[in-house]
């Protein structure tokens, strides 16, 4: 793969130095590059192969990084990577020590912003525009949101705010008609609206006259601008009334329309402004063009064929387990309604909704009101389960704690992705939803162990109708334990035990029970009899099983993939309240760190705090007080 003008670029700075007659060919090598690089690593594809030539319109219209260039969610940045410094570690991305899949503050000066989350870079970029102008300065400052992006309340929050404001704000909307899914919703028909009508057709054949003569309009002022963009295209008028000035849709794949009207705008002195941009997401790959959806994240894969590496595992993922599950459950009763945020393959909807299309509901990115949706639906008697990522839901707590928990009413939350991702890192760790669950009064919080637990739990969510319930599992495969066709009922604040021992106990909460169970056996060699319970419940938490751990073992371990403040902050509440840490016990709770752990390979995360079967027994020889033992044991 020859890349010579490529070869040449290490900043914007170096782009900026070429002829507008050569980006193409540029753009034309960053594609193969990405290509070439993603097909080593896996990672996010179709979204950055749709952004390339405006990567590169961007980058050479706009000087930055002291323009700010912010990229909503920022799944697409892998080309503005390539061209920001980064395009030799490119090979690195997403493995532990290498590039992050996201724009990210520490990583690289061109990135004002981080991401992973969606729908924040109006907000952000509109914080970064009026800082400038309270001191004085004159940078630009753009904000890249894709169509999907543009279905949360958030961007509309930040619209409103910058249409009053007036602050002048690039706001580029790239619309490839895709979210992950292809999009839902009245927002994206609108959007499909503005680019299907004849206007669009024409301006494609215009385009050059089109900015030949939009200096003169920006300069006339924007009186006439608006004139402009209403003259010549329709539509845009939502855009209008929050106060931008709308240009579109320009075809995002063709730089000679898209740098002279960025130059435009760069160079206009007007308020906020939204150029709608149109791609195609997976641009210039047929694989990714043909199947966006499947090309949306990859894993490693052949160039030529398109095929990925996909690693079967010998066991279903928790999230098919889910899926089929519930789907189970909502044969025995047509209450049962499934509702996600723009995750419908994600979060196992998607076969949920092949089998019940009218009980399936993707409400866009918009997990505020996924949850307030399912509020109301059960207000009227509905069984709604809300499946949703433990790091997305983190977006909607007040709608968990006001519109759900404070009415008691019984919303099933599906908590997909709880615990380490891997590569996608701190940005979408499943890290806190233990924590802010479990202070709600009336909560009940679950978090299976395998996959046969999962199924309980789901039957469990869905015959429970006294309020709200959660259950966790963890992104990947289960551990190949034989499920039932159909779960159990579980008894509400009931955990199990399934080993028993006198010297150490390990109360696992989650999936962490099959290193405590390994550890167990460990320790047991060791000639410390060794206890294991799986807690299911952290909220209301089984007391009896705690205090009779405690009561009788010298050692008590409580192991969660989790944060701090979660299910060992119930434990060690418990026992303290009722004086069970006055007597000598010695209790270690494990969590995740305290920090937000970069991308890298889950296991290796579990490992590194101390969650994995070495971490546990080692957490139990040093609360024995026999690190040297445990030293030895270890050389
Ligand atoms: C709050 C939030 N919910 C869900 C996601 C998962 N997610 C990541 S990218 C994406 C689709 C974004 O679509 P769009 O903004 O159109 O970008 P495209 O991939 O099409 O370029 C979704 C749903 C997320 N990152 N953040
Ligand atoms: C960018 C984003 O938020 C999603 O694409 C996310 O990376 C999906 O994660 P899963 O692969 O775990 O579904
Ligand atoms: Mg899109």
């Amino acid at each position: 793969m020859k890349t010579p003008l490529l070869d040449q670029i290490d900043t914007p700075a170096d782009l900026r130095r070429f002829k507008e007659k050569d980006l193409r060919q540029i753009a034309d090598e960053l594609r193969s590059d990405l290509i070439d690089a993603v097909s080593q690593t896996g990672g996010h594809l179709g979204a950055g192969l749709g952004v390339v030539e405006l990567t590169v319109a961007l980058h050479y219209v706009f000087n930055t990084p002291d323009d700010r260039l912010i990229w909503d969610v920022s799944h697409q940045a892998y080309p503005h990577k390539i061209l920001t410094q980064r395009r030799e570690r490119m090979r690195t991305v997403r493995q532990e020590g290498g590039l992050s899949g996201f724009a990210k503050r520490t990583e690289s000066e061109y990135d004002p912003f981080g991401a992973g989350h969606s729908s924040t870079s109006i907000s952000a970029g509109l914080g970064m525009a009026v800082a400038r102008d309270l001191a004085g300065a004159k940078n630009n400052v753009v904000s890249v949101i894709g169509d999907g992006a543009m279905s949360a309340g958030m961007a509309y929050e930040a619209m409103n705010n910058a249409g009053a404001l007036d602050a002048r704000l690039i706001v580029i909307l790239n619309d490839n008609d895709m979210s992950i899914a292809p999009p839902t919703g009245a927002m994206s028909h609108y959007l499909a609206r503005l680019v299907s009508g004849k206007t669009y057709r024409t301006l494609r054949n215009r385009a050059r006259d089109f900015t030949q003569r939009l200096p003169d309009f920006f300069r006339e002022g924007a009186r006439k601008t608006e004139e402009y963009t209403r003259g010549f295209f329709t539509g845009g008028t939502l855009f209008e009334e929050l106060g931008f000035y709308y240009i579109g849709p320009i075809d995002g794949h063709d730089l000679d329309a898209l740098v002279p009207v960025l130059k435009n705008v760069r160079d206009a002195e007007t308020g906020p402004i939204l150029v709608h941009v149109v791609t195609k997401k997976g641009k210039g790959y047929e694989p990714a063009e043909s199947s966006a959806d499947k090309y949306h994240g990859v894993s490693k894969f052949d160039v030529i064929t398109g095929a990925q590496s996909k690693s079967k595992g010998n066991a279903p993922s928790y999230t098919n387990v889910f899926a089929s599950s519930l789907i189970e459950e909502a044969r025995h009763d047509d209450k049962i309604v499934a509702v996600n945020a723009a995750m419908p393959a994600g979060t196992g909807l998607d076969k949920f909704g092949e089998a019940y299309p009218t009980r399936t509901f993707d409400v866009g990115i918009a997990e505020q009101h996924a949850v307030t949706f399912c509020a109301g639906l059960a207000t009227e008697g509905y069984k709604p389960f809300a499946a949703i990522y433990s790091t997305f839901l983190q977006r909607a707590y007040d709608q968990v704690v006001h519109d759900v928990a404070i009415q008691h009413l019984p919303v099933r939350f599906a908590i997909d992705r709880a615990g380490f991702v891997g590569a996608d890192g701190a940005t979408h760790a499943g890290s806190f939803d233990t924590a802010y669950l479990c202070p709600l009064p009336g909560f009940v919080v679950m978090a299976s162990s395998d996959e046969a637990e999962l199924r309980h739990m789901v039957r469990t969510a869905a015959a429970y109708d006294e309020g709200p319930i959660s259950f966790r599992y963890p992104r990947g495969n289960g551990t190949g334990v034989d499920m039932p066709e159909r779960g159990e009922v579980l008894e509400i604040g009931k955990g199990r035990l399934i080993k028993e021992g006198s010297k150490v106990a390990i109360l696992a909460f989650g999936t962490r029970l099959t290193d405590s169970l390994a550890a167990a056996e460990e320790l047991d060699g060791y000639g410390l009899s060794t206890t294991v319970a799986d807690a299911r419940f952290a909220k209301p938490l089984d007391t009896d099983l705690v205090e009779r751990l405690a009561r009788n073992h010298e050692v008590l371990i409580t192991v969660e993939e989790g944060s701090s403040g979660g299910f060992a902050a119930q434990v060690l509440q418990h026992l303290a309240s009722v004086g069970l840490l006055d007597m000598g016990l010695k209790i270690r709770p494990i969590v995740m760190p305290d920090a937000f752990v970069d991308h890298g390979v889950p296991a290796k995360m579990n490992a590194e705090a101390g969650l994995d079967k070495a971490g546990i027994v080692s957490t139990v020889f040093r609360a024995l007080g026999r690190e040297e033992s445990e030293a030895a044991r270890r050389a």
